[in-house]
């Protein structure tokens, strides 16, 4: 024990208070300034630091080589310590899950993004688009436009449209508007949560304030997620589905002349074969609900955001678009979507500088080698993924918005860059994301031209499930006169 605690100790890190170690630093911080001082930290320890809260070490990386040895080894496949905060919310869905319930979900789950089965959710995903583009219409030429709120109802009504395989009626639409809110609030509790350690325990959660609050939250979040899986139970058919999504045939997804390709229909037609029972399902509704809305409207706000300060990479979107189009009004394929180079890497860059998964944690149960030396398992190792992108050592100019550094053979290290982490525990949900932001983007800008309000200087991130910021970010939509 004594090298252990030697090599743990080794690692640096801000001072503790005796017992309590770092429990109490973010006690007085607001979640802005407790963003901030993380960034401190990473700018003062240069390789990684740790934290203390009263006996659980926390490690933090975000350097390349520390962050390939911990994700490139299947042995620390498992979530960390504050993932436990998100349980009574997601339970046992994909991202918490672990061991063999992880394996059997994600053996299921992963026919759900087949490509052939994102070339159907392509052609829904026009729809939304448009659709989205459409609702933007009042806001040309206002002074400023928050377009966070136009983005989550459009990809709340995507990933419902497509991977719950659920069109929203007028009931569960009104529902979904404050589920929207409930994962706002959902955030600060969290936040409250981490920084105050007397509330980490269950128990003691549960009783306090922020506990009663959360449960309450919790309960909107519920019933939104059961209206989806009652209409998709309402609309039956889904019996023959697994033997039809084996076999090679497209045409197969059909079944009596309705489409049978949505994720949700997997996990019904599981439940059928008794692979999954209904808990199973809501946690794994739960986990993609969230998983695949609000991160790609947080990644399409940055990029919105970045590209209303770039015109010249506005132009140069619809130039390549209408390049790979012919010039026509015809609906994109996918093998379109998959040629559109130049807005692929305005995406990846506007999600290496704001990557809406900012951090992410796992628990270590075996050695590990970091900074060079073999280390045994501190409780639990973050990779704070926005530092990573951030490095001036892997990232000319990091601080700018240079989509072309994508457009080359990447100069940087290939852990350096993780927007949808790697190996096993990677995206799932990862090419239909990339898909539904090269829509919303293309068809945006072919109806508007984005004008700056925010500033890049201007953002103030706050901790947060994914990356928030203090104030909303603001664009400026005017009609693109057709040349
Ligand atoms: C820009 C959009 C997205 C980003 C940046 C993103 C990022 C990530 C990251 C970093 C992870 C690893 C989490 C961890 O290790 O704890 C992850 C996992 C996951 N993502 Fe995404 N994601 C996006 C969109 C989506 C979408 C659209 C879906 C669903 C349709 C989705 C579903 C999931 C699921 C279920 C997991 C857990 C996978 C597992 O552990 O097996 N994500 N995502």
């Amino acid at each position: 024990t004594s090298t252990k605690n030697k090599e743990l100790k080794g690692i640096p890190g801000p001072n503790g208070m005796f017992i309590f170690g770092n429990a109490l630093d973010y006690f007085f911080m607001t979640s802005e300034s407790a963003f901030s001082y993380f960034r401190y930290l990473t700018g003062k320890h240069k390789r990684m630091f740790q934290l203390n809260l009263l006996n659980k070490q926390i490690v933090l990386l975000y350097h390349p080589e520390d962050v390939e040895a911990l994700i490139n080894s299947t042995k620390h496949n498992d979530k960390g310590y504050l993932y436990a905060f998100l349980r009574p919310w997601l339970n046992d869905g994909l991202l918490l899950s672990s061991g063999t319930k992880w394996h059997q979900r994600r053996k299921i789950l992963t026919p759900a993004f087949h490509f052939k089965i994102l070339r159907h959710f392509n052609e829904v995903l026009i729809d939304k688009s448009a659709k989205f583009a459409e609702n933007l219409q009042s806001e040309v030429n206002q002074s400023k436009t928050n377009i966070y709120s136009f983005l989550t109802d459009f990809t709340i009504n995507s990933i419902c449209e497509t991977a719950m395989g659920t069109v929203l009626d007028q009931e569960s639409s009104s529902v979904s508007r404050c589920y929207k809110d409930a994962i706002h609030e959902l955030g600060t509790h969290l936040f409250n949560r981490a920084s105050s350690i007397w509330l980490h325990p269950e128990p003691l959660f549960n009783l306090s304030q922020v506990g009663r609050a959360h449960k309450s939250t919790l309960d909107l979040i519920t019933s939104f997620r059961d209206c989806v899986i009652k209409q998709r139970r309402q609309d039956g058919h889904f019996t023959d589905l697994y033997k039809t999504t084996m076999t090679e045939s497209d045409d197969d997804f059909f079944i009596n002349g309705k489409k049978r390709f949505a994720m949700l229909d997997l996990l019904l037609n599981a439940e059928q074969q008794g692979t999954i029972n209904s808990e199973g399902i809501n946690e794994e509704v739960d986990t993609f609900m969230f998983e695949g809305h609000d991160t790609t409207a947080t990644g399409l706000q940055f990029a919105f955001m970045l590209l209303a300060n770039h015109p010249d990479a506005q132009d140069r979107i619809l130039e390549e678009y209408s390049t790979i189009l012919n010039s026509s009004n015809r609906r994109p394929t996918l093998s379109d979507l998959s040629e559109l180079k130049y807005l692929e890497a305005c995406i990846k860059e506007s999600l290496r500088l704001y990557p809406p998964v900012y951090f992410i944690e796992r628990k270590s149960d075996f050695p590990l080698k970091l900074g060079g030396i073999e280390r045994p398992p501190p409780g639990s190792i973050t990779i704070l993924i926005f530092d990573l992108h951030r490095r001036a050592d892997q990232f000319i100019e990091p601080l700018e918005f240079r989509p072309e550094r994508f457009m080359k053979e990447p100069t940087w290290h290939p852990f350096s860059y993780l927007p949808f982490s790697a190996g096993a525990r990677n995206c799932i949900g990862q090419k239909f994301a990339m898909m539904e932001m090269k829509l919303a983007i293309t068809t945006v800008l072919s109806k508007y031209r984005l004008l700056p309000v925010t500033k890049p200087q201007d953002l103030v991130f706050k901790v947060d499930i994914v990356l928030r910021t203090k104030d909303p970010v603001y664009v400026k939509l005017e009609e693109r006169k057709k040349t």
